[in-house]
């Protein structure tokens, strides 16, 4: 088990006036390799959950386990850190040093590695994010929202992390953008290997990658399964307040018109696919009849 939290409970504002609970009674195991989407709507504790993850936030309750490390034990935050990233929601606004390459550079010159460490690990994130070496001198300023971006993701994952938590990485992005993003996400995952949590409001985003899917409810957990469940159930994504994809309900309407479906799909081709399968089998059974 790389990362495990028991019973946990964290709360805002603890023993004063203002205690806010972001969430009670959390029981979650995430396994090296997978990727993992985690959804619900604005306030129901996303980020409270990731930032407990990587002891950010220590619970008043409960346990958060992180390769065997609990979160408590306060001299090994450092070594948390190194194995769980956290790209924070709107990351650009965390670029401040002068250059691009500096920033890259920042978090693996925190851990003490030596320059030529540094150097290529540099070089390697900036291969992966797609970052060309032309912008390295460059300062974060004058880079477009994308690359911003790529470049925030870079400085997390030049401190080769294990785990990869990325809140709302395409947030404000356009189109274009986003699907980079993503495409590079999924990269890190299928080649390099990372265990990636990607927090979204937006199910299509989460569907399109993960195949586990976490809900988040009021601070609690309100499902935790495969995509293809949740899925089936639009009623349990109506419930915890997020709005299913218009795909889904197609696929629940032709499903109440007698369609057979044997897995609610999220992919446009594979629902085409299954509708052009219903369909010829019903012309056949037809014309078999005659
Ligand atoms: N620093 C804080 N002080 C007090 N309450 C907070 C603080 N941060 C979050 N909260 C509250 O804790 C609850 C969970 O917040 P959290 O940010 O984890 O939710 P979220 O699902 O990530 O929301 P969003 O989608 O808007 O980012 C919310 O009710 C929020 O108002």
């Amino acid at each position: 088990m790389f990362i495990e939290m028991r019973d946990v409970e964290y709360v805002y504002g603890y023993k004063t006036p203002f205690e806010k609970k972001a969430l009670s009674g959390v029981n979650l195991t995430i396994s090296k390799g997978e990727f993992i989407g985690i959804i619900g709507k604005t306030g129901s504790g996303k980020s409270t959950l990731v930032q407990l993850m990587n002891g950010l936030l220590i619970p008043q309750r409960g346990d958060v386990i992180v390769d065997g490390i609990n979160t408590k034990e306060k001299k090994k935050v450092k070594e948390i850190r190194k194995r769980v990233g956290l790209v924070f929601q709107y990351p650009e606004y965390q670029l401040f040093e002068e250059t691009v390459y500096r920033d890259i550079a920042f978090g693996p010159k925190n851990l003490g590695f030596s320059d030529e460490e540094i150097e290529k690990r540099v070089k390697e994130v900036c291969e992966l994010l797609e970052i060309p070496r032309a912008i390295l001198e460059k300062s974060p300023f004058e880079l477009s929202g994308g690359q911003k971006r790529r470049v925030a993701i870079a400085g997390i994952m030049a401190m080769d992390p294990e785990c990869l938590i990325l809140d709302e990485p395409t947030a404000g992005l356009d189109m274009r953008g986003r699907k980079r993003i993503f495409n590079i996400i999924e990269r890190l995952h299928r080649e390099v290997k990372k265990t990636i949590i990607l927090i979204s409001h937006n199910l299509e985003d989460v569907a399109s990658m993960c195949e586990r899917v976490i809900v988040l409810n009021s601070g609690k957990i309100y499902f935790d399964g495969s995509k293809h469940e949740i899925f089936e159930n639009i009623q349990l994504l109506e419930k915890s307040g997020l709005i299913a994809p218009d795909i889904l309900y197609l696929q629940h309407r032709l499903k109440m018109r007698g369609f057979k479906i044997e897995r609610f799909e999220y992919r446009i081709e594979n629902v085409a696919d299954m509708i052009v399968k219903n369909i010829a089998g019903s012309i056949t059974k037809e014309g078999g009849k005659e």
